[in-house]
């Protein structure tokens, strides 16, 4: 390796002769050296040593601390990423502990053996190696479009994996679930981890709109097409050209529209109502119903051609009630939220508020979840939430239980650490408590059930 290549290590003492001691030590650096504050904040501008090893007595009063300090401060100000090892003199454990606090690396007694502060220096070389490393890869990586998105349940997380995946691709993907399982934050999370981001996300329900205006609203329509036709419109499959188009509650577009939409995706092109042109449009579709679309085809109610078309990818959003610890956990979460919103300072759920939410059965989701909380906060007398400020029955149903001994038993120790970790609000010591576990044992199991 040529010298340039070593990594630098700056020596800041006034003693020439430990200063030369380890100088030879350590020639596996690039050693630079000073003997006062000056000289040493030249050598930390000029170098950006990952690494110094610092006296606390320097001139030009040697024989005090306050230079080393005013250095050590002035390193962390100028470099905060530096890791600085202090040498002090033999009884000086005072000094060594202020500046350890200050946010020195490590500190040394002198005399010291000259193979421990070897060791030392190494580990914050490779400690500070590890974090350049860590701000490089963060700095490289995507906002985290899932992140709004809270969950530890194993098939959740899957559904998040595979939005990641095939959001690059062009492919339609057709989200089902329930009423407020999150398919439109699905939805918005494809279009932001797509290469579409930058353009327009368009939704439309559906549900919401008239069969004759929804028409007009989906494809458009030119000046004086019909009575109050004023001027031209495009529809919303044209204005996200380019982008995505979340078609919501899919499952309820009238039959007319269903063979205008297939004809649409088949083409991509649209024509506005009145009009005679073809437009073309680039547009990515991601529909989304809590209907069961499948025996809607059966019933005649929706076109199995269409549905060929829509479903490329086809995401399952599971329940609230089906999702191991994730009601306590979001409740956790939206406490916080509605707190700061509300200015109530910090709230808690007390330990009935959460079995209350473990126990029901959310058919309305996270939605109704959020609902439940936003009115307990503000409800709540003091800063903790009671099962009273909540509101809710506890009458739990039974559960199916599988019959393999093992696989049930497995399965009931996985989402008891589900639920422990959520109510503990993610906190591992709490949560072993809660289990009559060792936090190691904890720890085992989680790895065990890969439970991150
Ligand atoms: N996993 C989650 N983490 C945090 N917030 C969530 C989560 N899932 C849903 N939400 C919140 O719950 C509410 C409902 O979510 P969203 O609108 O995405 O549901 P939806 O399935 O599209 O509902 P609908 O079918 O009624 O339109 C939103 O306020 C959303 O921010």
């Amino acid at each position: 390796m040529s010298s340039e290549k070593l990594p630098h290590l700056l020596i800041v003492e006034d003693d020439r002769a430990l200063q030369k001691q380890i100088r030879w030590a350590f020639d596996q650096y690039e050693t630079l050296t000073a003997d006062d504050r000056e000289s040493a904040l030249a050598q930390i501008r000029r170098f950006q040593p990952p690494v110094v090893t610092m006296d606390l007595g320097l001139p030009p009063d040697a024989d005090s601390v306050s230079e080393g300090f005013k250095l050590l401060e002035e390193v962390l100000t100028l470099a905060p990423d530096t890791k600085v090892i202090v040498l002090t003199g033999q009884n000086d454990r005072a000094n060594a502990l202020r500046a350890i606090a200050l946010g020195a690396y490590d500190f040394f007694a002198k005399p010291f053996e000259i193979e421990m502060l070897g060791l030392t220096i190494d580990r914050a070389y490779r400690l500070h190696e590890l974090q350049q490393e860590n701000k490089r890869l963060q700095s490289m990586q995507q906002p985290d479009v899932l992140s709004g998105l809270l969950t530890r349940d194993p098939a959740l997380l899957r559904v998040c994996r595979t939005i990641e995946r095939v959001s690059s691709s062009d492919a339609t993907v057709l989200l089902l679930g329930e009423s407020g399982t999150g398919k439109e934050i699905l939805a918005r999370a494809v279009h932001e981890s797509s290469t579409r981001r930058g353009e327009r996300f368009v939704a439309i329900n559906c549900a919401a709109i008239p069969e004759n205006l929804l028409e007009s609203e989906l494809f458009g329509y030119e000046k004086g097409a019909f009575t109050g036709a004023a001027r031209m419109t495009p529809g919303k499959i044209e204005t996200a050209n380019n982008g995505t188009l979340m078609l919501d509650e899919i499952g309820d577009l009238p039959h007319s529209l269903q063979a205008k939409l297939l004809r649409f995706l088949q083409e991509r092109v649209v024509e506005r109502i009145g009009g005679r042109q073809e437009i073309p449009v680039n547009v990515r579709i991601v529909c989304a119903t809590h209907q069961n679309l499948k025996s809607l085809i059966t019933d005649g109610g929706f076109r199995e051609d269409l549905y060929y078309r829509l479903a490329e990818i086809v995401v399952n959003i599971p329940p609230l009630r089906e999702r191991s610890g994730d009601p306590a956990l979001l409740a956790h979460a939206f406490v916080r939220r509605f707190a700061e919103e509300q200015n109530r300072g910090a709230m808690t759920l007390r330990e009935d508020a959460t079995r209350a939410i473990e126990a029901h059965r959310w058919p309305g989701n996270v939605r109704e979840l959020e609902n439940c909380i936003k009115r307990a906060v503000i409800m709540a007398d003091g800063n903790q939430i009671t099962a009273d400020d909540i509101g809710l029955s506890t009458a739990q149903p039974p559960e199916a239980t599988p019959l393999d001994l093992r696989q049930a038993r497995d399965e009931a120790e996985r989402r008891v650490i589900i639920t422990a970790m959520a109510r503990a609000d993610g906190n591992v010591v709490k949560a072993a408590e809660l289990l009559g576990v060792s936090r190691p044992t904890l720890y085992d199991l989680m790895h065990r059930f890969g439970l991150k």
